[in-house]
């Protein structure tokens, strides 16, 4: 008797399976010789696909994976491994990285995923686009950005943080003080000055946070099975999904945004004409389409296609839901990690609090939109928080066009994925001297020259980088101005030594369980 024998299946099905693991080896073997074929180095190849399996199964985080990349081969400055199927290159190098992110941007402009509009309708979105279409799209929406527009988006923000301030006023109202699960907190109220200013909506997260709005943007931004095995049948190749008819959202999140999207929008064509009408995104999205159908009804032969339409429905809700899910988290978590530290740096917070009362006079509702600029230790102390927590942890491109990478004759063929470990560049004792130390004077006025260009990316680099990277420090510098004028934070019994990430989120978040604080009411 053999062992084949001890088996309940038969020959034939043994010599399929061996086959098939024969298969799958030779697949594994022959990827890794891929960069060693072009000399470039690359780590145990056994411990890749081990731990892309655990990316697949949902154990392992994407962050995890490219940090222990970046720190297997220290003294390379990039180095090949694969995202499944597909070669990566892993850089490591300032220099290069903003050679990559910058220079060769032409040959370097999109991400992994490509959007489907005919089978994934939320895919339509900036930060799914590729080629010509997202460039249009990006100079038509950027606008949306501007400081003008961030001025006006301010006044939203004042009335969000005012809720905020009366939410925790209540919370406090009996002993002065309470002890309260910032996280939650935070993502609450992000999710109210995101609904605010992205669609004009109130969400009331604050007041009501079993609301449906919040549940479903907040499952869009965590990894499960659905979309891991998405996102590996997609790197195996782009048209795989589609094949297979596998969708990476759930439908009801489809629906749910895309009926959301449609009741605005009838709403705010209902009060088109009212003065009180907010300029939010969706309505500058809509007016966008408006001015767009109007010059093709004008010029047949303009400079679209008669199928390159930028502004249709689906870009409409796709484009909101981008917002909606890549402002939300990165916003929330990052105001968290913020209150987090300054609550174990009393001194820090000390002197931040100063400098809001110097600056605002001490009375929140005198808070104006020139004010939050003059907050120059705030922006050191944020830099700190997304310095030490870098929340969008790693950035990604793909290569659109053959290319040799500058300054050496390596050639990148089309295809291959670029990954930039932010979270590495950010904890690399190179650059960022003891790099568990949160010491918002890196970002010192005489300190800023010493930071290496391309060593620190929150917001990514190039053409290509977050949108709305000055709207994030807005929404963050309102949030911190409103707790740390009139609050005080302290560690509680409760409060970890050290933070413990979700290893369930796409971006860098606080634990799952939250992350509790001591608030006490100021005095002063
Ligand atoms: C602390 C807050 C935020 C951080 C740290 C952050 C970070 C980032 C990063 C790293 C990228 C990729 C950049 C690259 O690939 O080079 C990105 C892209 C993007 N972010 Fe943000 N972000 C934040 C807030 C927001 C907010 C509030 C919104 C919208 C309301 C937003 C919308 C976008 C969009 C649409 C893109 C894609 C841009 C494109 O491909 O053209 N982000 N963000």
């Amino acid at each position: 008797m053999d062992l084949f024998d001890l088996l309940p299946i038969s020959i034939d099905s043994h010599i399929l399976l061996l086959s098939i693991i024969a298969l799958i080896l030779y697949y594994i073997y022959s990827k890794h010789n891929y960069w060693k074929n072009r000399g470039v180095a690359c780590g145990s190849t056994l411990r890749l696909w081990l731990q892309l399996f655990g990316i697949l199964i949902g154990k392992i985080p994407f962050w995890e994976w490219a940090r222990d990349q970046y720190d297997a081969l220290p003294q390379h400055k990039f180095c090949g491994t694969f995202t499944y199927g597909r070669p990566t290159l892993l850089i490591r190098d300032p220099e290069l990285i903003k050679v990559c992110l910058v220079k060769s941007f032409s040959s370097l402009h999109d991400r992994c995923s490509e959007p489907d509009p005919v089978y994934d309708q939320l895919s339509s979105n900036l930060f799914q686009m590729v080629g010509e279409k997202w460039h249009q799209v990006r100079q038509k929406v950027a606008p949306a950005f501007s400081p003008l527009k961030l001025r006006i988006m301010y006044q939203t923000l004042r009335e969000c943080a005012r809720e905020l301030d009366l939410y925790m006023q209540s919370m406090c109202a009996e002993t002065g003080e309470t002890e309260i699960c910032v996280k939650y907190l935070m993502t609450n109220y992000t999710m109210d000055v995101i609904g605010a200013c992205a669609m004009g909506i109130k969400c009331n997260a604050i007041q009501d946070p079993e609301c449906q709005f919040k549940k479903i943007v907040d499952q869009m931004m965590c990894y499960d099975l659905r979309r891991n095995v998405y996102f590996l049948l997609e790197i195996i190749s782009p048209k795989l999904p589609r094949l297979l008819r596998f969708k990476a959202i759930h439908k009801e999140v489809e629906e749910f945004f895309r009926s959301v999207v449609r009741d605005t929008m009838e709403m705010k064509k209902r009060d088109a004409n009212r003065a009180s009408a907010r300029k939010d995104f969706l309505q500058i999205l809509m007016n966008l389409r408006d001015c767009e159908q109007a010059a093709t009804a004008e010029c047949t032969t303009g400079a679209l296609e008669a199928d390159g339409t930028l502004f249709c429905e689906d870009i409409l809700v796709g484009m909101m839901s981008v917002f909606l899910s890549a402002g939300f988290e990165p916003v929330a978590c990052t105001v968290t990690f913020c209150l987090y530290e300054l609550a174990r740096h009393p001194e820090i917070q000390q002197r931040l609090h100063e400098e809001i009362k110097r600056v605002t006079g001490g009375n929140i509702d005198d808070i104006n939109y020139d004010d939050l600029r003059k907050l120059s230790y705030m922006e050191q102390v944020i830099d700190e928080t997304l310095r030490k927590y870098p929340v969008f942890p790693c950035i990604e491109r793909i290569c659109n066009e053959r290319f040799i990478l500058p300054e050496t004759s390596l050639v990148i063929e089309e295809g291959t994925i670029f990954f930039v470990p932010t979270i590495s560049l950010h904890h690399d004792p190179r650059f960022f001297p003891n790099p568990d130390e949160f010491d918002p004077n890196r970002f010192a006025e005489q300190n800023i020259d010493k930071i290496i260009p391309g060593s620190y990316l929150p917001f990514g680099d190039g053409p290509r980088c977050c949108i709305a990277s000055r709207m994030a420090i807005m929404m963050i510098k309102t949030m911190l101005t409103t707790m740390i004028l009139s609050y005080n934070i302290s560690p509680c019994a409760l409060t970890p030594e050290r933070i413990e990430f979700d290893r369930s989120r796409y971006a860098l978040s606080p634990p799952k369980a939250g992350l509790m604080l001591r608030i006490q009411k100021r005095k002063s």
